[in-house]
């Protein structure tokens, strides 16, 4: 499929002090990318560029294999900008704005009436026609701001943070509204909320200190910052039958979780209230004690034979899910699992690991790399230059 967008080494300095930083990344029709980096890492002066607003210091930005820079008016039709502040004028009518930016986009006199009702519909923004753009609530503004973004049908939409300083009902509308949006567009979209990308995107950037230190799905995210799978467990079993089936298991290695890290065990039953209180006296809780205190009647047999339940954590060798296997494997030993749960970082962790990194020095041997798995090894010396 022929690439939207094309952002080919592009770099861009201001006086002397970096903006972004040889960012190569494409975009095929119909995909939601999420733009994401901490506060000044280049995420608006890359839009800018994309759009044709600011000169990249280095590289090309191509919109339909058109140069934005060198064919600019043409190339700018095929894209809709709605910058963080959207450019509205007070003194004028929703529909008298819609006609400006319609004209100034260049939209066939004879469609404009067409397209304006169109929009009015799409961003429900009807009965608002004849009211002044100054006393449109902020989120009125942003349906408006996003208006005039497509009224002339392009095909990349580029959102600089458009949720930012909305209400949760707001955000939730414009959320849905993009989402919308995207069954037609190809939309790039930045923002500061990590949640935003996980339900609009099917595809994020991750930009630090101008360059791109991160381009995949967020469910490769994990596997990008070379995390494992990891799961914990709760199964009917002692120790003993437990280790038995998952030692030999070459997916993930297993620990014992020792009850006084465990949740669940620790506010249920009878023998928990127990391990608790001995807990309080400073024991310590192997999972021999584990056993001890979630047992069956002793009938002086060993604790750890008696066991009903243990907690175990799995660590997978890879990123690779392994739940399914992991489910068979133990009921196929007539092991039950009560409990299983995924215990990966959050996106919010993915994130702070990416982007919290040294200041570098920024000359022009150190180009990114940002290969399959689409990381340059965040956290290492290489990865945060
Ligand atoms: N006009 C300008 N003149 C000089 N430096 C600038 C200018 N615009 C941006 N910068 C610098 O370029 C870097 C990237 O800024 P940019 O606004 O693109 O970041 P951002 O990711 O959009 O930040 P935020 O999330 O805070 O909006 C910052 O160090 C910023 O100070």
């Amino acid at each position: 499929m022929k690439d939207v967008l094309e952002v080919r080494q592009v770099s861009k300095v201001y006086e002397g002090q970096r903006g972004v930083h040889q960012l190569d990344f494409t975009m095929e029709r119909g995909e939601i990318v999420g733009f994401l980096g901490p506060n000044g890492a280049g995420k608006t002066t890359t839009m800018r560029m994309i759009t044709g607003y600011l000169h990249p210091t280095e590289g090309s930005v191509l919109v339909d294999g058109v140069s934005v820079h060198d064919q600019g008016r043409s190339v700018r039709s095929k894209i809709g900008y709605l910058p963080e502040t959207p450019p509205l004028y007070p003194d004028m009518t929703v529909q008298s704005y819609l006609k400006f930016v319609a004209n100034l986009r260049d939209v066939p006199a004879r469609e404009v009436k067409l397209r304006i009702s169109e929009m009015v519909s799409r961003l429900g923004l009807q009965g608002r026609e004849k009211q002044l753009v100054r006393g449109l609530s902020k989120g009125y503004k942003q349906r408006l701001g996003l208006a005039g973004a497509i009224i002339h049908k392009p095909d990349l939409l580029v959102l600089d943070e458009p949720t930012s300083g909305l209400d949760p009902n707001q955000i939730i509308e414009i959320r849905d509204l993009i989402r919308e949006l995207g069954e037609n567009h190809t939309v790039l979209l930045s923002t500061h909320i990590l949640p935003e990308v996980s339900t609009l995107c099917n595809r994020m950037l991750i930009i630090n200190q101008g360059r791109l230190v991160l381009d995949g799905s967020p469910q490769e995210l994990g596997s990008a910052v070379g995390e494992r799978f990891k799961v914990s467990l709760e199964v009917k079993a002692t120790e003993q039958q437990l280790l038995q089936v998952l030692n030999p298991w070459e997916k993930a290695k297993s620990e014992v979780i020792p009850l006084s890290s465990t949740s669940s065990l620790s506010s249920s039953s009878e023998g928990n209230t127990e391990a608790t209180a001995s807990e309080l006296a400073g024991e310590d809780h192997t999972a021999a004690s584990v056993a001890e205190t979630t047992g069956t009647p002793d009938t002086g047999e060993t604790a750890s034979h008696l066991a009903s339940t243990v907690h175990v954590r799995l660590t997978g060798e890879t990123s690779e899910d392994f739940r399914e296997e992991l489910f068979y494997l133990l009921s196929g030993a007539g092991l039950p699992i009560l409990e299983m749960k995924r215990e990966n970082l959050s996106l919010e962790q993915i994130f702070l690991k990416l982007t919290t990194s040294e200041p570098e020095n920024y000359d022009a041997a150190d180009a990114q790399d940002v290969s399959d798995p689409k990381v340059s090894n965040p956290g290492s010396e290489e990865g945060s230059q």
